[in-house]
């Protein structure tokens, strides 16, 4: 374990300071530099209560280097916020907070017009080709459009002839079969490889590919991804990709970082994070995950337990928490977690057990909960005391490690929980790991 202490910041010799003015890839090959990235997205709260304005945090916090050439797989489950990471590094959502830094050039701090010829060296391959192209346009004008956006083609004809070159390159050919055709008379696999050459077309260095290959056919998958690696190798580009598929991941990553509610709770090299996973949550992503590779035999196979909480009302500490196998005292135990252990709790056990316990807690609507206790207002106080007692001695679940004390208040029976702060980023075995198990790390300001 490498405790560090709270007061340290959490950016460590992975994370280089970024320099306003500085080249970074003459520095030390570093192409994209994102520093303490957010993205959150303003909801109108629902249509009963109008005004209750909450925030998703798309992306929160997130800080990590690219180098030239690399490929960094962004993993994790639904709605962790990978693809709007990759949307808000090109620019394509608005980051609410932080910075990402391209070739030594702050983004943010340039205006528009010094913006958009660097818009055409950064670009992004969809999951769905059917969304990337429109229907109503020829191949060679869907694929020819960047070029005439970008002035980088004078005549039709030069179009044509550097769409022909490119689809070539996609394994198109003959081109001169698909340049006048229309993606609907394509199949799946070939529109893919469309849209991979529109995105190529105007020699972009970095492209974010959001689950380029997740719509297609499980026979043609490998070949468009094998393309996208020869044409990485031919013309030296930087990918970012996203994916949900840790098997790929492997084979094809240089770097990972794992998502999870916004945050990337572990990110470096590849290889290293798969054999050794020190956020218990990749540990978990990956032991669900058939590898062929004998050394994982034996894993055992547990997909992290539960469900992905709610984006607007995420866990408080450690927002993988109340799924962790490994959980303990300072992850930021709440009471809502004291009442979603309850619930679970009474799927399990018999209708004896349940009755006499509800008897003790009262209904569990009638708890009032924040981030610091439970307020069992409904409840038998003395009973309420016997149970709890009995659970936190049973050992059986890490909550009652997170509980500062129980008290009776002119009634109700109050549960409170100690301080537990969001996990930094911190260094570990290479890599970087937000989890209280390496020591805890508190994020600057909490
Ligand atoms: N424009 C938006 N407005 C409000 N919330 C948004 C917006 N875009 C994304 N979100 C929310 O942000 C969170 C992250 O979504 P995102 O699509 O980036 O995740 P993801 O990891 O790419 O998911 P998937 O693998 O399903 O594509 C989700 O809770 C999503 O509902």
């Amino acid at each position: 374990m490498s405790a560090t202490s709270p007061s340290e910041s959490p950016t460590t010799s992975m994370l280089a300071d970024a320099t306003p003015g500085v080249d970074t890839t003459d520095e030390d090959g570093i192409l994209l530099r994102v520093r303490n990235l957010h993205t959150h997205f303003g909801t109108s709260g629902n249509i009963f209560r109008r005004g209750d304005r909450k925030v998703v945090k798309a992306v929160n916090d997130v800080s990590f280097d690219l180098k030239q050439g690399d490929i960094f797989g962004l993993v994790g489950e639904s709605g962790s916020g990978k693809t709007t990471l990759g949307r808000t590094i090109l620019g394509l959502a608005p980051a609410t907070d932080g910075a990402v830094w391209w070739r030594g050039q702050n983004l943010a701090e340039l205006s528009e017009r010094r913006f958009r010829p660097l818009r055409r060296q950064m670009g992004m391959v969809f999951q769905d080709p059917n969304a990337s192209l429109n229907p109503a346009m020829t191949i060679v004008q869907g694929v020819g459009h960047p070029l005439r956006i970008h002035g980088l083609a004078s005549s039709r004809a030069e179009v044509r002839t550097k769409v022909a070159a490119m689809l070539e390159r996609c394994g198109l050919t003959p081109a001169e079969r698909y340049l006048d055709s229309y993606p609907e008379d394509v199949s799946g696999g070939q529109k893919q490889r469309v849209v991979i050459a529109r995105t190529l077309i105007t020699e972009p260095e970095l492209v974010v590919a959001d689950e380029p290959v997740a719509a297609l056919d499980m026979s043609i998958r490998a070949k468009v991804l094998e393309l996208m690696l020869d044409l990485k190798d031919e013309l030296g580009l930087t990918y970012v990709y996203i994916t949900h598929d840790l098997t790929s991941g492997r084979f094809v990553c240089d770097q990972i970082g794992i998502m999870y509610l916004g945050e990337l709770v572990e990110w470096g090299d590849a290889a290293a994070i798969y054999d050794d996973p020190q956020h218990p949550y990749t540990d978990a992503l990956l032991g669900a995950v058939p590898l062929p590779d004998p050394s994982r035999k034996g894993r055992e196979k547990n997909l992290p337990a539960g469900e992905i909480p709610d984006a607007l009302n995420p866990p408080t500490g450690c927002q993988f928490h109340p799924r962790c196998p490994r959980a303990f005292e300072p992850c930021g135990w709440e009471g809502d977690d004291l009442v979603d252990f309850l619930e679970q709790r009474w799927t399990e056990v018999d209708a004896d057990t349940f009755e006499r316990e509800i008897g003790a807690t009262g209904p569990l609507t009638e708890v009032r909960t924040d981030r610091h206790e439970a307020r069992f207002t409904a409840g038998h106080a003395p009973d309420l005391h016997t149970l709890l007692e009995g659970l936190r001695s049973s050992g059986r679940h890490p909550i009652f490690t997170g509980v500062s004390d129980v008290t009776t208040e002119g009634g109700d029976v109050v549960v409170r929980f100690g301080e537990g702060p969001a996990p930094a980023l911190q260094e570990v075995e290479g890599r970087m790991v937000a989890c209280h198990l390496h020591g805890i790390v508190r994020r600057p300001g909490e």
